[in-house]
């Protein structure tokens, strides 16, 4: 992060301000008063999407605090409206909620951390990570780059892992399996196929579970992590099937 800031500092001050010194006197226009600027625009400014489009820093907004469970700004036509997810007694501090964050993103964001923060993540990095090697690179690439869907590129794509399996399961699991392949017969036309096994183990630990406890012979206790082996199964294909509608959306939207 701090790099980023180092070159855009001085890109600026090597182009724009370099130009244009009684636009931008070099006293005022310093590193320290640029990473002023940032820090404010990070922790203050309110963009209406993930690429922060149109940032404003909006006047009162911009006092409240946040809290998990609080509601997050809404956008109306040209205003910013704060709704309350609670009734507020006078002289109570009202919050707001500044999105899923993890502590991470908190604390390189805002400065602040959550004990215990429900939507704490691990970001894996594609190359740094998990590495597309040989064999079969190319066939691996074009794969990824399927289940990553919207052009990302598949050497610097990032993979969030949150608290909740749901958010990630069904995108992690076949990007895992597809970095595994290693004989061309194993590769899937299609790469949402490398989630069928999980179907097939489904079915199997149903079958074997009919077949057994009480009556046959597993005991109680396979007979209990089979159902939890179930449980899992069924929860892992209900991600899925969220996670390929998703992708069909996205595609389907260009
Ligand atoms: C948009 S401002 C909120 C108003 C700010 N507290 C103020 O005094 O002007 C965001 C900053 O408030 C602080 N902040 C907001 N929520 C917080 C929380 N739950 N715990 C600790 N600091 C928080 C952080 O310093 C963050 O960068």
């Amino acid at each position: 992060m701090r790099r980023s800031f180092d070159e855009e500092f001085s890109a600026l001050a090597e182009g724009m301000f370099a130009r244009r010194p009684e636009d931008f006197p070099p006293g005022a226009f310093t590193f320290e008063n640029f990473m002023w600027g940032a820090a404010i625009v990070s922790s203050r400014a309110y963009g209406d999407d993930e690429d922060g489009s149109f940032l404003a820093v909006p006047p009162l907004v911009d006092f409240l605090n946040h809290q998990a469970g609080a509601l997050q700004l809404t956008r109306f036509g040209n205003g910013i409206v704060a709704y309350a997810h609670k009734h507020y007694d006078k002289g109570e501090e009202a919050f707001i909620n500044y999105g899923g964050k993890a502590n991470a993103q908190l604390l390189s964001q805002y400065g602040f951390l959550i004990d215990g923060n429900a939507d704490e993540a691990v970001f894996l990095r594609l190359g740094e990570h998990l590495l597309i090697e040989e064999p079969l690179a190319d066939q691996k690439r074009g794969l990824l780059e399927q289940l990553f869907g919207d052009g990302v590129d598949a050497d610097t794509a990032i993979l969030k892992l949150a608290r909740r399996p749901r958010e990630w399961l069904g995108l992690l699991l076949p990007v895992v399996r597809a970095l595994a392949l290693t004989a061309e017969d194993e590769v899937p036309e299609n790469a949402w196929d490398l989630q069928a096994p999980q179907q097939a183990r489904l079915e199997d630990a149903k079958a074997r579970l009919a077949e057994g406890w009480p009556s046959g012979g597993i005991s109680e206790r396979n007979s209990l992590g089979l159902r939890l082996q179930i449980s899992e199964q069924e929860l892992l294909a209900e991600a899925l099937v969220q996670v390929a509608e998703r992708k069909e959306e996205a595609l389907a939207m260009g």
